[in-house]
């Protein structure tokens, strides 16, 4: 992403309030002018009224009156080749989060992984040093700074869970059937065949003979038959793997024994990683194990008294109390993370699919994007190609129109990280062609978000013109937002022709990046919105996004004052690409 070379934009605030006495009503005035439809609904600062205008007029491509270089809006070098490849109908609209670990963090793998698509990089701070993910952060920075990219940076809270942290080998260990094991915290010099060392004091606390011990959701299972003080003899009765920072869930009568009820959600080493993150300008903080809308108001708070309120908080739907208060988190974050790994420890498998629906179809409902996330490509961590099924899941959350597919250890530790992500792009791809040609994008009518009169103004706006884009068959649809609410709105409707949020806000255009179907472009903004209009059909023309003849739908949350009227102005404008 280019970065911004100046901000002509004024910024004033355009709320329309309702709530200040003016008045507001609605005029419809069709046919002035030629070639040019606008809708837009005005505000006057003094004189309050509510307008709906309806022109016609064709954007001539005439040269622009700036230099080459300060026209240039900041269009990020991957979407570029996409739409070099294939126009418009190549552009993917589904986002792709990839996570970075050691098989992926050298600058050329990350260049790699940005041109493959990559719309976010993901850092688990459960794994690694600070310095390895400082070095990681600054190199996707510079990618974007010097090679036009536009990824943003995610963290990922390591928060409190039980796990191992020693079980007495490297890598894995596997763990056989009747073998008997120790699970203890304490300390042991060297290496102690048959021992696990948990992270948490604790971590049997409540839990009897008879118990059955999970690690990592069905990896291996065992029974714990003594009780040594606070240490539990193990016998093993599911064989399988043991990996390092296996997770561990205890199991009685079928039911989980949730025992982490005590433990904060962010752990004073996540407060530490957090702060870190604020300090190297990450555009998303991940909260690992959310248990209620408190956690996230927490950190949002947290995040404000260090002045970076910019950076988004996603919560992350990975435990039993997150699905009990599953609407008051999605309200109370930007954003969601169906987190199917530590999911599937908490609650049996089969129940995973209806509940990534759900909370796909709430997300969208409230308006805040999802991530699909863990498992995806599983297989592809040691094959280069993937199994039908793990095609089939992607396809699948492609279909239900999530925002976002993240890449776990396919990309961190996996030998295919670039072809893992290849593969997610081109499902996506085919998913959502199919999608469009089968219609499938008219979905349910979805409710109203709000019953203030301001914000209802900016829904009903893009949800008309979402319907007029998709009726007309525009090219594309241009928004010029602020802080990327129309964008999302826009979004939200899911609309057969893509979005290019333009956006004069650097964190909007990173934030919008998890935005289904949205292209951020952010880049100087004037004053005059016709300018605006102009200049980005110029800017789009140019890199050969629209073409000649192309209608494209416009619509504008930015304050825009008419010299006679001294109005504000929100609008849908349909314009022609002219000659
Ligand atoms: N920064 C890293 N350094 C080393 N290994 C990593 C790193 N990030 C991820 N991994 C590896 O990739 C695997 C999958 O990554 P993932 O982020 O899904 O982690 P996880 O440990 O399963 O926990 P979480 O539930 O937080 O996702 C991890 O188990 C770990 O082995
Ligand atoms: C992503 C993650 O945290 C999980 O799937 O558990
Ligand atoms: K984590
Ligand atoms: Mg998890």
């Amino acid at each position: 992403m280019a970065a911004l070379t100046g901000c002509h934009f004024p910024r004033r605030q355009i709320s329309p309030g309702n709530s200040n006495g003016r008045s507001l009503t609605t005029v419809v005035r069709p046919g002035v002018g030629h070639g040019r439809s606008v809708v837009s609904v005005r505000r006057r600062p003094v004189r309050s009224s509510l307008q709906l205008d309806v022109e016609k007029s064709t954007v001539p491509l005439a040269p622009s009156d700036r230099s080459p270089s300060e026209e240039r809006f900041g269009f990020d070098a991957a979407s570029e080749a996409e739409l070099k490849g294939k126009g418009l109908t190549g552009l993917r609209r589904t986002k792709l989060v990839c996570t970075i670990g050691p098989a992926c963090c050298s600058p050329e793998q990350l260049e790699r992984l940005a041109a493959g698509g990559m719309n976010v990089a993901r850092l688990n701070m459960c794994h690694n040093s600070r310095e390895w993910h400082r070095s990681v952060i600054r190199a996707v920075k510079k990618l974007n700074r010097e090679k036009r990219f536009c990824v943003s940076v995610m963290i990922d809270t390591e928060g409190s869970q039980v796990h191992m942290v020693d079980h007495g080998a490297a890598s894995s260990i596997k763990a056989e059937e009747g073998s008997m094991w120790l699970f203890t915290t304490q300390n042991f010099e060297g290496t102690r065949p048959f021992t696990v060392k948990a992270n948490h004091e604790g971590f049997s606390e409540g839990i009897m003979v008879g118990d059955e011990l999970v690690v990592e959701g069905g990896m291996a299972s065992f029974e714990v038959v003594e009780r040594i003080e606070d240490d539990l003899r193990c016998r093993c009765t599911d064989s399988g793997l043991l990996l390092p920072h296996a997770k561990l869930s205890f199991w009685r009568a079928g039911k989980l024994v949730d025992r982490s009820v005590g433990l904060p959600t962010l752990s004073s080493k996540d407060w530490v990683d957090i702060d870190f993150g604020i300090s190297e300008g990450v555009d998303f903080i991940a909260v690992s194990y959310a248990k209620n809308s408190e956690d996230i108001k927490a950190l949002k708070t947290h995040l404000s008294t260090r002045s970076a309120e910019s950076i988004r908080v996603l919560a992350k739907i990975e435990r039993l109390e997150s699905l009990e208060n599953l609407e008051e988190i999605v309200e109370a974050s930007d954003g969601i993370m169906v987190a199917r790994g530590d999911l599937g420890v908490q609650i049996p498998l089969d129940q995973i699919p209806a509940i990534q629906k759900q909370v796909t179809s709430i997300c969208r409902q409230l308006n805040k994007p999802v991530i699909i996330a863990s498992q995806l490509l599983e297989s592809m961590i040691e094959y280069p190609t993937p199994t039908r099924a793990e095609v089939a899941d992607v396809s699948e959350a492609v279909r239900q129109q999530a925002d976002a597919l993240m890449l776990s250890g396919e990309s961190a530790v996996g030998l295919y990280a670039e072809k893992a992500l290849s593969v997610l792009s081109t499902a996506s791809l085919c998913i959502e062609a199919w999608a469009r040609e089968d219609g499938l994008r008219n979905l349910p009518p979805l409710p109203r978000l709000t019953s203030y009169l301001s914000d209802s103004i900016a829904e009903e706006i893009c949800n008309s013109a979402v319907e007029m884009g998709n009726n007309l068959g525009v090219a594309a649809i241009f928004v010029f937002t602020k802080h990327g609410h129309m964008a999302a709105l826009l979004s939200r409707n899911r609309p057969g022709p893509p979005i290019f949020a333009f956006t004069d806000d650097a964190n909007t255009g990173m934030g919008l990046n998890l935005h289904w179907g949205v292209t951020p472009i952010v880049g100087n903004l004037f004053e005059d919105m016709e300018r605006n209009v102009k200049e980005s059909i110029r800017f789009m023309a140019a890199i050969a996004a629209v073409k000649l003849g192309d209608v494209v739908l416009v619509v504008s949350d930015l304050s825009s004052v008419s010299p006679a009227t001294s109005a504000f102005t929100q609008s849908i404008q349909v314009r022609t690409v002219g000659q």
